[in-house]
């Protein structure tokens, strides 16, 4: 069963007047199925504390493990099932929306039909299967977000990063979202999506509060 483990993870940046610190030491033990929220205010060390877990910087202290093998770099997270959706999602503009999901899944050497075929279910399940040929630079937004998510929905992950992958959604597209994210999570996945919205927020099993890079619980993980 996939585990998400960090233990004692902190972020340094290199600052102008010594090292600055984004996301002080913290231990994090995420049991497959676990929906957590990653909570805080513009500056508080959200997607720091993301891209330490997902491999993408490497941290001022401590580790991340999935199923007790390390991630120690974003190559080695991608190969241990980790997705990360970038906030400002990280997609290719002068592809397809569909050439995105097809792109990672072919260097992965998923099984061309198989590629095809998870490409249609992650559009077809972020309502954007007639937008499949668009450019994403050609796309709003919020239609970019659901494109991002449906790349990483695509991949199977057992872990799903996922930074701010609402902010430009209506209701009724995050809602949807989230019901995706919430099914990955029944799946066996760890989810954790970092947010400033309360009402997203709520439908997660629990909720980390990062305030000036310290994190406290606002809502602790059931059990
Ligand atoms: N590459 C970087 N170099 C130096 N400092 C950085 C870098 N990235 C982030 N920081 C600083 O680290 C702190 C945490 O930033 P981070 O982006 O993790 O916050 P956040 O909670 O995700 O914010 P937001 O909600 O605005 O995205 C901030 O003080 C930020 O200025």
């Amino acid at each position: 069963m996939t585990e998400l483990v960090a233990t004692d993870l902190s972020v340094e940046y290199a600052g102008q007047h010594g090292p600055l610190c984004a996301v002080r030491p913290l231990d994090l033990e995420l049991a497959a199925g676990t929906f957590l929220a990653v909570t805080g205010p513009s500056g508080a060390g959200k997607s720091s504390l993301l891209w330490a877990l997902a491999g993408a910087l490497t941290p001022a202290t401590g580790t991340v493990t999935v199923t007790g093998e390390r991630v120690t770099d974003r190559e080695r997270a991608a190969t241990l099932g980790i997705a990360l959706i970038p906030q400002g999602n990280g997609l290719a503009g002068s592809l397809s929306a569909e050439e995105n999901i097809l792109v990672p899944l072919v260097t992965r050497r998923v099984d061309p039909a198989e590629a095809f075929r998870r490409t249609d279910d992650a559009l077809e399940l972020v309502g954007l299967a007639d937008s499949r040929r668009h450019l994403v630079d050609e796309l709003s937004g919020g239609q970019q977000q659901r494109v991002a998510l449906a790349r990483a929905l695509a991949q199977q992950p057992r872990v799903i990063l996922a930074d701010e992958s609402t902010s430009d959604l209506d209701a009724g597209n995050r809602a949807r979202m989230i019901g995706a994210l919430r099914r990955e999570a029944q799946r066996g996945a760890v989810v954790v999506l970092a947010t400033h919205d309360p009402e997203a927020a709520a439908e997660a099993d629990a909720e980390l509060a990062l305030d000036q890079s310290v994190a406290t619980w606002a809502r602790p993980l059931p059990g």
